[in-house]
């Protein structure tokens, strides 16, 4: 159970609403208890006051029948009031688990989630946080209600016969005990199994979807199929199996109350045999039996799926666990920037070599800078690191004197602008993925970017509210690298970091888009990588990058 604890105190959270929703369900329980045991009295006590005709003169109909009706609504207005409460807290719960989780992804560094495919990240996200409700809606209200029921109905019991109530307290306290512990054991490992299918299933269903092409390109498909067919037939077998276990444990629980209202009938007849008087008791403590199986049948299918929620939690925690590498400072924005690296190095993980070995470089606000270099000489390693992608193994990076480590999140991606080698956009409108950038932008300044970057054309049609499909796939990948241009213009920044930005542009266009580029902000500081000469002409200065280290041209 120890996976579950990292998620209990968020469960804190909506503590109100879970125990209002908790309060309702108990009285939902008596309220069926009551229900069941008065009617059932009710009847056989009418019954018997009809045939004594001087006993049916002083019966008193109404009391009882008005108590039946009381119970009735009460029932019906308390099993709303629980459905109601309780949906709304679990809601609430699962909207505050996934986005604390997401909130704990972000500082992780890609390669600490690299090892992760999308489809699992996804399947986390989702379906593992899924099944973390079953904690509040399968276990903890099913006990508490499960307890209480059995308190009510052995003191009801009691209070008539106490050797029945006693023998009926003890008998439901072990059902309580024992079914949930035996139903765990049967369905941790199909429940187990379940979690790993779903998973699997997921993830080669997206290769499918993703990947088509390629697929059928080298004739691929039909073994893609037969994987997710082999995951898909498991999980079906391991769903299979768990509903065969719920149908067994609601089998043993009509078994059980047969057996338990037989024993209790026996037992009670026992009790009260010396008195003719007591049949409507009898009937009144029998429908109180069968009404608290009521209360005991949710807690044997409970426990069943424990072992599900349990992997759920496990496969959580191995991403919520992981130390995250990047803590940040509450330093607000800079409104210019003065970019100072002083003797940075850094290594990917245990490499012999570092990348960027003690490299220096200051780039005063406003000025633009080149980063020339041959492939795989670290440029984009900078660029992470300037970002707080990556932290710096030594070394300082600072903006106007102030530690980059002590600026906010929020601070830090409002002051550096980023366009990377690969673009992401987003299965949204035109518009919309241009907001990203700028969120109050007005449509004429969305217009007027599109522009700069000549992607005008793409208002053609629907204009900015044009789909640009999943991953961009409408856009060619020069049209995605100036959509990203287009972010850079709408960004307001006073850093800019670009990263091969015209690489697939023709050589007109990628002069035109540079012009608008440097005369957009003239104030704004800019680092430049490129291995093209185009932009070299508009620089204050070009640095040169060779075996992790800078030299001035
Ligand atoms: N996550 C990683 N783990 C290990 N090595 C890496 C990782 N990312 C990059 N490298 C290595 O670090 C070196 C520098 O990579 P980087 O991407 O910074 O080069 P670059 O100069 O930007 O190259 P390009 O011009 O081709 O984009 C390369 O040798 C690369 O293989």
């Amino acid at each position: 159970m120890d996976e579950l604890k990292p998620f209990l105190h968020l469960y804190r959270r909506q503590w109100r609403r879970l125990a209002f929703g908790l309060v309702f369900a108990v009285l939902t329980l008596l309220a069926s208890i009551g229900l069941l045991s008065i009617s059932g009295w009710f009847i056989s006590a009418s019954a018997v006051a009809g045939l004594v005709i001087a006993r049916s003169a002083d019966f008193n109909y109404l009391m009882p029948a008005g108590a039946v009706r009381g119970l009735s609504l009460g029932r019906t207005v308390f099993r709303w009031a629980d459905r109601v409460i309780s949906h709304d807290a679990t809601f609430r719960l699962l909207a505050t688990l996934r986005s604390w989780f997401f909130r704990r992804l972000g500082p992780l560094r890609t390669e600490q989630i690299k090892g992760v495919r999308q489809a699992d990240l996804l399947n986390r996200m989702v379906a593992d946080i899924d099944s973390l409700d079953h904690v509040y809606l399968r276990l903890i209200t099913p006990l508490v209600a499960g307890s209480f029921t059995i308190i009510a109905v052995s003191l009801l019991v009691g209070y008539f016969a106490p050797i029945v109530g006693l023998s009926l307290g003890l008998v439901l306290t072990a059902l309580m005990l024992i079914l949930p512990l035996l139903f765990y054991r049967l369905g941790k490992t199909p429940g187990e199994r379940i979690g790993d299918e779903q998973m699997m299933l997921r993830q080669h269903m997206l290769e499918y979807l993703q990947g088509h092409n390629e697929l059928r390109v080298f004739d691929a498909l039909g073994s893609q199929q037969s994987k997710i067919k082999q995951h898909e037939s498991a999980l079906i077998e391991s769903q299979q199996t768990m509903a065969n276990l719920t149908g067994a444990s609601q089998g043993m629980v009509v078994l059980f109350t047969g057996w338990v209202m037989l024993a209790v009938l026996l037992l009670s007849y026992q009790v009260f045999s010396a008195d003719n008087a007591v049949g409507p008791l009898l009937a009144l403590i029998v429908f109180a039996v069968m009404a608290s199986f009521e209360a005991i049948a949710p807690v044997a299918g409970a426990f069943q799926h424990l072992g599900q929620t349990q992997t759920a939690a496990k496969r959580l925690n191995e991403i919520l666990q992981q130390p995250s590498e990047v803590t940040y400072g509450t330093q607000p924005a800079a409104t210019s920037v003065n970019l100072t690296v002083e003797a940075v190095s850094y290594r990917y993980g245990n490499n012999p070599e570092p990348v960027l070995d003690n490299l220096s470089l200051v780039i005063g606000a406003g000025n633009k800078c080149a980063l020339v270099g041959q492939t795989g000489c670290g440029k984009s390693t900078l660029l992470q690191l300037l970002t707080r992608e990556l932290s710096a193994e030594s070394g300082t990076i600072s903006v106007n004197g102030t530690p980059l480590q002590d600026f906010s999140e929020s601070g830090l991606r409002q002051m550096i602008c980023v366009v990377s080698q690969q673009i992401h956009v987003f299965n949204d409108s035109l518009a919309n993925n241009l907001r990203l950038a700028a969120p109050d932008a007005s449509d004429d300044e969305l217009i007027l970017a599109l522009q700069q970057v000549q992607l005008d054309k793409l208002l053609s049609g629907d204009g900015l509210q044009q789909w640009l499909g999943d991953g961009g796939r409408l856009l060619s990948g020069g049209e995605q690298r100036r959509l990203g241009l287009a972010r850079a213009m709408l960004h307001p920044a006073p850093l800019l970091l670009l990263d091969e930005p015209t690489e697939g542009l023709d050589d007109d266009t990628e002069v035109a888009i540079i012009d608008q580029l440097m005369n957009h902000r003239p104030d704004r500081s800019m680092l430049y990588v490129t291995h093209k000469p185009a932009a070299l002409a508009h620089m204050d200065q070009i640095q040169y990058m060779a075996n992790g280290k800078l030299s001035v041209s």
